[in-house]
């Protein structure tokens, strides 16, 4: 691990029953970086964030959140994390100030602060007109950024995003993505962006291609790709077309 990586993960396996959905996984995402995780379905994406947000107990290898051993600190490693979850993790039948008043408190962040709080990371994700909206009247990019604002209470030095634009049309896909790269840029967040998609990852990007469980590539983007693009090098080391 280099001193200053938002998440570390060494040697990290895990297995469900006979299935090894991760085999010595090992990966970094270093502060202040957008780090995109490309994988098809079942490469064990999901399994990883599992493990990171410690749904599932992880028996080997090490995870650190900003420096923070995972099983030795587990409350401050958490702490450090957002998370973005492939499914909804806000009430519909809620208000979005009523969402994220109750994810402030369940951060422990006191009501004099919160509300100041919400106004902040709701104008991050450019929804400040929208606290009072129900979340089931939002539209599918609407309501993706108030999940990001939701990750974003309690102020995470990392962002864990799982397919947050799955679902999503073209336009909100595109919004969703830029407003990920403005939090690293301006708030100085770092981001793990799971996806499946070729087009959402840059040449400057850090890249981590996951398949059947094994990392096959971790770098630059642009050196990943080499001379022959990304679709081409990802049908080379897997035998698969992505999206
Ligand atoms: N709870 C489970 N029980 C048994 N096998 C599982 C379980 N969860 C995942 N798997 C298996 O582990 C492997 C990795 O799955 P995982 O969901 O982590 O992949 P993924 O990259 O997130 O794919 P997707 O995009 O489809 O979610 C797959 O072979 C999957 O079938």
């Amino acid at each position: 691990m280099r001193a200053g990586d938002a998440l570390s993960v060494e040697n990290v396996s895990h297995r469900f029953g006979k299935v090894e959905a991760l085999k010595d996984v090992t990966l970094s995402v270093p502060r202040g970086a957008f780090t995109a995780l490309l994988g098809v379905n079942g490469a064990g994406k999901t399994t990883l964030f599992s493990l990171i947000t410690r749904l599932y107990d992880n028996t080997s290898g090490v995870i650190r959140v900003a420096g923070h051993d995972l099983r030795r600190e587990p409350s401050r490693a958490l702490a450090r994390l957002g998370v973005v979850f492939q499914s909804r993790a806000l009430d519909a039948d809620l208000t979005v100030m009523q969402n994220l008043s109750y994810h402030a408190s369940l951060h422990g962040i006191p009501g004099r602060n919160a509300k100041a709080r919400i106004a902040d990371v709701l104008a991050q994700v450019d929804l400040s007109g929208k606290a009072g909206a129900r979340v089931s009247s939002l539209s599918g990019g609407q309501s993706r950024r108030a999940e990001i604002a939701r990750a974003l209470i309690h102020e995470p030095d990392l962002l864990l995003l799982d397919e947050a634009t799955v679902g999503l049309d073209v336009k909100s896909r595109a919004e969703v993505l830029a407003l990920t790269r403005r939090l690293i840029a301006e708030r100085g967040v770092s981001a793990l962006w799971a996806t499946h998609i070729m087009d959402e990852i840059q040449p400057d990007d850090a890249l981590v291609i996951l398949h059947r469980g094994q990392v096959l590539e971790r770098g630059l983007a642009a050196d990943i790709a080499g001379p022959n693009g990304l679709t081409r090098t990802f049908l080379d080391l897997t035998g698969v077309e992505a999206a």
